[in-house]
């Protein structure tokens, strides 16, 4: 993932790195330079002094420009990963994002995408703090290389003790990274269950007390737990430079003569400035370890989020038949470990059809109605437009038959459409017809409000769903939250109409008074289809 950010964002990637790399140079050059002037004599301190300002100063300016390409180099990496979850959540097969779940979702596209870009955005810092301890180590090894060597050596086991601990607490971010997305769905029971949650107050406290605080608990304690772990390794190694700089000292202190004061206040200056570098090092760790843990969540969620193969078919545009032939769809329920299954279903819908789809709650309509429009792919059988097998590389273009409004559609604050004054036009028409034009309006392709009663909200999708002007259309439980009036101008004007127009027209309905002005009738039971031949309802009943 770090991989594919960095290719994306390689300029800038570069130029931070650079700048983060050259102020470090700098800023370690400078210390030097300090020592060599201490100790220098007046012609060459002069000469000194004006390197160490043109150095400051270039030091200043490399900072300012490493500290601003840092600030875009994060947050166009965060840009690029929302980006990226987003679209491949867009592009995948619904079951697909159905099993991911909105919560992990959610949760990449906000903190993980964070803590990723956070990483990017203390670049500069890890850069230019590694190079002042490296140059600080060469500087060092010009000194006096025992004492170098003696540094080496404590870097080593310092490392090695380092990734001893990383390894133990990297398990245990990474699993309050997976803990977090579990924590994102309890935030949306919060929103979208406070009313149920304000009307009982033993609910409420339950919730608060038993679900939504040990979630939060449960996650901040192993995150407690895996950065305490780090900073314990972090003092471990301010211990260990401690100890380094004590026994520098002490060797330093048995040696005499002028050389071996020059090299000893050259050693003082770098311990003083190393160690700010070295302990900011050490600190941006768990900020490092965090942002993998995130990056790899991120890396899980997009490689399972498989692409359909849509191919960029052409849409599909009219049909004179629709012909389902021994279609199955099955769900797994992990939970109860038991399958709910549509039994194969042979069926043939013909243009300028209107019909009624009947069944029990859990019977299968909504799931035949999503396989019949191409959203779940049928797990054997096959559809046939005019004779024409549907493949999955098809199921796309074939999707662009239908117009849907089902039970959890979604009304989007504006049309979607090529922007159009006709379609406009057509759509504030239609929001009259539908009795909607004293509460809303189209506004440069946006709805005026959103805020309407479901049932209002309802005839909108409706609306959104007509401006599409798509060869079949299917209702799911549409007319369930319509007054009566509006009901009987449902289904005894706008269907009738829509047949008339040449569009075929599923209606999954209980409303058994409108049964019989159906041209077909079919019924779900179980997940087996049938066509049910004669009209329960009979005469029809005449509009009041
Ligand atoms: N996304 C899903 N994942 C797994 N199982 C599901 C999913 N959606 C529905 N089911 C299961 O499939 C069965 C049929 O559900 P479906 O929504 O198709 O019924 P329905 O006839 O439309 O019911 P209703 O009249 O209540 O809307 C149910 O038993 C349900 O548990």
């Amino acid at each position: 993932m770090l991989v594919f950010l960095i290719k994306k964002t390689w300029q800038r990637f570069v130029a931070t790195a650079l700048s983060s790399i050259i102020f470090g140079i700098i800023s370690v050059s400078l210390v030097a330079l300090i020592n060599e002037i201490i100790n220098a004599n007046g012609e060459r301190q002069t000469e000194y002094f004006m390197v160490f300002a043109a150095l400051a100063l270039a030091g200043v300016v490399v900072q300012l420009i490493s500290k601003l390409v840092a600030e875009q180099l994060s947050e166009h990496s965060q840009a690029e990963l929302r980006k990226l979850v987003a679209d491949k959540t867009i592009e995948a097969k619904i079951s697909n994002i159905e099993a991911q779940g909105d919560a992990k979702i959610k949760s990449c596209l906000t903190e993980h995408s964070l803590k990723v870009a956070g990483f990017f955005m203390s670049m500069p810092g890890i850069l230019t703090n590694a190079m002042i301890v490296l140059g600080a180590f060469v500087y060092m090894a010009w000194l006096d290389w025992v004492i170098f060597l003696f540094a080496l050596l404590t870097l080593v086991l310092g490392s090695v003790s380092y990734s001893f601990a990383n390894n133990i607490a990297f398990k245990k971010i990474a699993n309050a990274a997976a803990m977090q997305d579990g924590l994102f769905h309890q935030f949306d029971a919060i929103t979208d269950g406070i009313k149920e949650l304000k009307l009982n107050r033993s609910k409420r406290t339950f919730f608060k007390q038993e679900v939504l605080h040990p979630a939060i608990d449960a996650l901040r304690k192993e995150r407690i737990e895996g950065v305490s772990i780090l900073h314990m390794a972090s003092s471990w190694g301010g211990f260990l430079i401690f100890t380094f700089i004590g026994g520098a000292l002490f060797f330093l202190s048995q040696q005499t003569g002028e050389e071996s004061q020059r090299i000893m206040s050259g050693f003082a200056l770098l311990f003083l400035y190393m160690l700010t570098p070295l302990e900011t090092l050490l600190a941006n760790i768990p900020r490092a370890f965090a942002a993998q843990a995130s990056a790899n969540t991120i890396k899980t969620l997009s490689d399972e989020l498989v692409n359909e193969d849509e191919s960029r078919v052409p849409a599909l545009a009219s049909f004179e038949r629709i012909q389902l032939q021994s279609l199955c769809h099955r769900y797994y329920h992990e939970q109860s470990d038991d399958i709910f299954s549509l039994q194969p279903i042979d069926i043939g819908f013909k243009k300028g059809e209107l019909i009624y789809l009947v069944g029990g709650n859990g019977s299968g309509k909504t799931t035949f109605a999503k396989v019949l429009c191409g959203l779940y792919e049928a797990d054997e059988g096959q559809i046939k437009v005019d004779n024409q097998a549907i493949t999955c590389t098809d199921l796309d273009g074939y999707r662009q038959l239908f117009s849907t409004v089902f039970g959890d559609y979604y009304l989007f604050d504006r049309l979607l459409n090529v922007p159009c004054e006709q379609l406009e036009q057509k759509g504030n028409a239609l929001i009259r017809k539908l009795n909607l034009h004293h509460k809303v309006s189209i506004e440069a392709g946006r709805f005026t409000t959103q805020r309407l009663s479901q049932g209002q909200r309802k005839r909108l999708a409706l609306v959104v769903a007509y401006l599409e002007d798509r060869p079949f259309y299917l209702f799911d439980e549409w007319a369930a939250d319509q007054d009566p009036v509006f009901k009987d101008v449902f289904y005894r004007e706008l269907l009738p109409e829509l047949r008339d127009k040449g569009k075929t027209v599923l209606v999954i309905t209980h409303d058994d008074k409108y049964f019989a002005l159906a041209d077909r009738l079919l019924k779900m039971e179980n997940g087996c289809l049938t066509e049910v031949t004669q009209s329960p309802v009979t005469p029809i009943p005449t509009l009041a």
